[in-house]
């Protein structure tokens, strides 16, 4: 895949990608409005130190020396000029899909996407534009030895508590406080076996609505997930204040600055 720059240095072995077609794939959901980013062009396409996050997702899983292809599910009255974005980036080998009206019809439509030679595929949020290649060698690697679904997660730094949801302005009843111990904050790349994904997707199309991620709709399927540990760049910018963290991350990568 061509790659037009990078922000950290790429691995240093070569992409497995030969005659038989790519075993790797990530599909890039990228069709979200970003509606709690605020007004703007939709999410995907909003810039971070001057390039668009879409651009950044992309080039941060080509990095890694496990992918042989990438998918990008665009909004889906934007696939050709994320056709042409992709391009102007050189980024000619990516493939793009119109995407649908929530996150699990958006994925659904880029797995369909895939040629047969896919064994390994990883869905990775548009949003997360600064996740280390690292990260995605990690997962593919954990699914690679068996694992059928894999997600990076992280210790919840917060306590966490759950309530009696009220949509009015009124305070919410606690109704229990989680062992801490025991809770992950779930990132992407999520990785799967191709197959069991693609049966959760089929299978659970109607009723698998409401799942906000690949891998609990994996666990309705009764298949084991595991977590492997995720990465604090792997944040997902959802709110304003995600944009200003993520144009410090950036800054700090340009000038080589360790925290
Ligand atoms: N119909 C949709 C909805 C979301 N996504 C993608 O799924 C990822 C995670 O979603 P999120 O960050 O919640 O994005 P939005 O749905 O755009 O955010 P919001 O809920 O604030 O509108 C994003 O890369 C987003 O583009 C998608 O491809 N298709
Ligand atoms: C897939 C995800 O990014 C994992 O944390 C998350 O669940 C997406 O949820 P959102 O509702 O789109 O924020």
């Amino acid at each position: 895949m061509s790659i037009a720059s990078t922000d950290s240095a790429p691995s240093a072995e070569p992409r497995p990608t030969g005659d038989a077609g790519p075993r790797t794939a990530v599909v890039i959901p990228a069709a979200g409005r970003g509606v709690r980013l605020g007004p703007g062009a939709p999410k995907a396409l909003r810039e971070l130190g001057g390039t668009p996050m879409l651009i950044h997702a992309v080039r941060a899983t080509a990095r890694a020396r496990t992918v042989g292809l990438v998918v990008v599910v665009a909004p889906p009255d934007g696939a050709w000029g994320v056709r042409s974005l992709l391009d102007a980036h050189e980024l000619t080998d990516v493939a793009v899909v119109p995407g649908g009206d929530t996150r699990q019809d958006s994925v659904r439509r880029g797995l369909a996407a895939l040629p047969d030679t896919v064994e390994t595929v990883l869905v990775h949020d548009a949003a997360r534009p600064l996740v280390p290649h690292e990260t995605v060698d990690a997962v593919v690697a954990a699914v690679r030895e068996g694992a059928p679904a894999v997600v990076p997660a992280l210790p919840v730094a917060d306590t966490v508590k759950q309530v009696e949801p009220r949509t009015d302005a009124e305070p919410e009843p606690v109704t229990g406080t989680p062992d801490r111990a025991r809770l992950r904050a779930v990132q992407t790349p999520q990785g799967f076996d191709r197959e069991v994904l693609a049966r959760a997707h089929a299978r659970l199309a109607p009723e698998g609505e409401g799942a906000t991620d690949d891998a609990g709709m994996v666990e309705r399927l009764g298949v084991e997930v595991v977590v492997v540990r995720g990465h604090e760049e792997a944040f997902k910018v959802t709110r304003p204040l995600d944009l200003v963290l993520a144009e410090a991350v950036l800054a700090r990568r340009k000038a080589n600055v360790e925290y």
